[in-house]
């Protein structure tokens, strides 16, 4: 394939047609029929895009978006293969990409997570984005404990769970975060992706780089409240044992419309199970 010189005209019109909403293949159609062959014709729509995205962020507009794992939803069946187990579908949105699952975990794998992590509670801490160091935060009422990645069997069978559905490598993930909220314990609204503009973000970002995507795991159902809320949507999702709420941001910028939270816990408790997926390899 011969890379083809993009005008600035050129350019300017995939840019335009872009933004105008009409999809990739259309634009393919109508450069095929002027004459470009379609590799070429692809390698050029790339270039005039991320050359455009990485302006506008020169330009302080938001990041250059990257690839992040999904669920394939677009299927005609809403069981998904987990490998050892079947999970379903039950909502998924676009933009925001958010995904609710079905029986990610057995109710005995939940209660299993639960005493496994109940000895190593501890008052959530989250991030300093100040210092890459860790503090207690009053924005976060729970108490928490990280698993080691593959610590037991229960924690290797949901991430091998989660590498199938997500087509996302075991080693690109976190070790599970247990979470637990009491009565009125929350978690307020927050972007889970590390802000780039903190000073301490760059020690953090060496580790496997950005986050990516989340999946947060609910290990039982709370008698009242604790659902996980995306303000920017005006979503809430009801936490249920066993369920799952996935979702992705493919940028370090509220863009994505993935601020969430965890609501008060009105009646009862709520524990879940959190796993964060990074770009690249954790260690
Ligand atoms: O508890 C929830 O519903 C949300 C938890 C959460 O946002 C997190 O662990 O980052
Ligand atoms: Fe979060």
């Amino acid at each position: 394939m011969t890379r083809q010189h993009i005008t600035p005209e050129l350019r300017g019109w995939i840019v335009a047609q872009a933004q105008a909403g009409h999809t990739p293949e259309s634009l393919l159609a109508s450069m095929r029929s002027s004459g470009w062959e379609e590799d070429a014709a692809m390698q050029a729509m790339e270039d005039a895009l991320s050359g455009f995205l990485a302006e506008q962020h020169a330009a302080g507009g938001p990041p250059v978006p990257v690839a992040v794992p999904d669920i394939a939803t677009d299927g005609a069946s809403n069981v998904l293969d987990a490998g050892d187990r079947e999970v379903r579908i039950v909502m998924a949105m676009r933009n925001p990409r958010v995904v609710v699952l079905a029986g990610l975990l057995s109710d005995e794998e939940c209660d299993e997570l639960m005493q496994l992590a109940a000895p190593r509670m501890a008052r959530s801490e989250t991030v300093d984005v100040a210092t890459g160091g860790n503090e207690v935060n009053a924005a976060r009422t729970s108490r928490g404990m990280f698993f080691e990645r593959g610590e037991h069997e229960v924690c290797r069978r949901l991430e091998a769970r989660i590498e199938r559905l997500l087509q996302w490598p075991v080693d690109h993930g976190e070790g599970l975060q247990i979470l637990h909220y009491g009565p009125g314990a929350e978690y307020r609204p927050h972007h889970d992706y590390f802000d780039p503009e903190q000073p301490g973000s760059a020690t953090i970002l060496k580790r496997g780089g950005q986050r990516v995507a989340t999946i947060v795991t609910y290990l039982n159902t709370p008698a009242a409240g604790g659902g996980t809320t995306f303000p920017d949507v005006a979503l809430e999702v009801a936490p249920q044992k066993g369920h799952a709420v996935f979702f992705s941001y493919d940028r370090p910028h509220p863009v994505t419309r993935t601020l969430h939270g965890g609501a008060p816990v009105v009646e009862g408790e709520k524990w879940v199970a959190t796993k964060w997926l990074r770009q690249g390899v954790f260690r």
